[in-house]
């Protein structure tokens, strides 16, 4: 298949790398320059979790001219409209085009942008993945991939795109419900991105913090909690089982909140901690421990 990845970082190096490895013609589209003439004249190296592979790719600062079979969107959301103007160089009638992005509204987004008959929605859960320098990624884990239709596709195009991740070698499914697939990624997540970006710790530290660990905890249980109150048709029983699950996958991983906050760059906060008391306020509930959390990252970040 002809897989296109914009936005080439830490995740979109990983998917880049083994897609390529199983024998899929990859091209990635990234605007770290540096990194694109790494890959360009050394290949690119993914190492962790799945191995140690080096691979040979086109790589470009800006896509070229030419139809896909498959798009992937591996920018952050807030980065995810531009990756979509991007991708549309990229299509052809039967483009599928998979966003995965942590957080909630994303999809939205590059669906007004690409046409949502040809979107698929996708959540990464549990790869601690970080770029190491150019043309060297790098994950703790990789637990699974999840992806559902936006709206419209239809499911045995999506089965088929999941079928390519699981051929290179991802547990990778094709999901029906994509809210439910988002609110379980997120009340992971909302235990670790502010946490993490606010004291500096690891997965593993925060967790193991006499502080940050109950306060992690309690962001993800109101979240849970929000979730429920919205419908929304998720299978946690037990969000704290559910979150250190998940955090043990990846206790050496530093949150890409945090990965923002080391060059001082402004994080996804608002699509994470900052989705639950926007998705409370739906409902005529509060999420004051999410909207705390936010809060005092968003103020950090306005020093930026
Ligand atoms: N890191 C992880 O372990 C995990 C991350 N995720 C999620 O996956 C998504 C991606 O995260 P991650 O890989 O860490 O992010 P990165 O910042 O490492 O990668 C995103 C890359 O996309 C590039 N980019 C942005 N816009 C464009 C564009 N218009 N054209 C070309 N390149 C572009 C960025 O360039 P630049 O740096 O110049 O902006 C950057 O290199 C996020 O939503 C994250 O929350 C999910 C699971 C695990
Ligand atoms: C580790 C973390 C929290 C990185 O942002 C993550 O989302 C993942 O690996 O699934």
């Amino acid at each position: 298949m002809k897989v296109a990845i914009v936005g080439c970082g830490a995740m979109g190096s990983v998917y880049a790398g083994l897609l390529a490895g199983a024998g899929n013609e990859v091209m990635v589209v990234d605007r770290w320059q540096a990194h694109v003439d790494a890959i360009r004249t050394q290949g690119l190296r993914v190492e962790g979790a799945s191995g140690d592979l080096v691979v040979q790719l086109q790589a470009y600062t800006q896509a070229p001219v030419q139809a896909m079979d498959l798009v992937i969107i591996a920018a952050k959301a807030v980065q995810v409209g531009d990756a979509a103007h991007e991708t549309k160089k990229l299509l052809g009638p039967q483009t599928v085009v998979l966003t995965i992005q942590n957080g909630l509204g994303s999809a939205d987004t590059v669906a007004e942008i690409v046409g949502k008959e040809r979107l698929v929605v996708g959540i990464a859960a549990a790869f601690g993945a970080s770029l190491r320098g150019p043309g060297h990624a790098h994950h703790n884990s990789m637990n699974a991939v999840k992806m559902g239709a936006y709206a419209g596709l239809a499911a045995a195009r999506v089965e088929e795109v999941a079928a390519l991740w699981r051929g290179a070698g991802f547990t990778a499914d094709a999901v029906d419900n994509v809210a439910a697939m988002q609110w379980e990624k997120l009340i992971c997540n909302v235990a670790f991105s502010a946490p993490c970006a606010l004291t500096g710790l690891t997965v593993g530290q925060a967790m193991d913090d006499p502080d940050m660990g109950p306060t992690g905890l309690a962001a993800a249980v109101e979240a849970w909690k929000i979730a429920l109150a919205r419908k929304v048709p998720i299978s946690v029983t037990d969000p704290e089982a559910h979150v250190r699950a998940f955090g043990e996958r990846v206790r050496n991983a530093r949150p890409s909140v945090l990965l923002d906050h080391d060059v001082r760059r402004p994080s996804e906060i608002d699509v994470i901690n900052g989705a639950v008391p926007r998705e409370a306020a739906k409902c005529g509930q509060f999420a004051p421990v999410n909207a705390t959390l936010t809060a005092l990252v968003r103020q950090r970040e306005r020093n930026f």
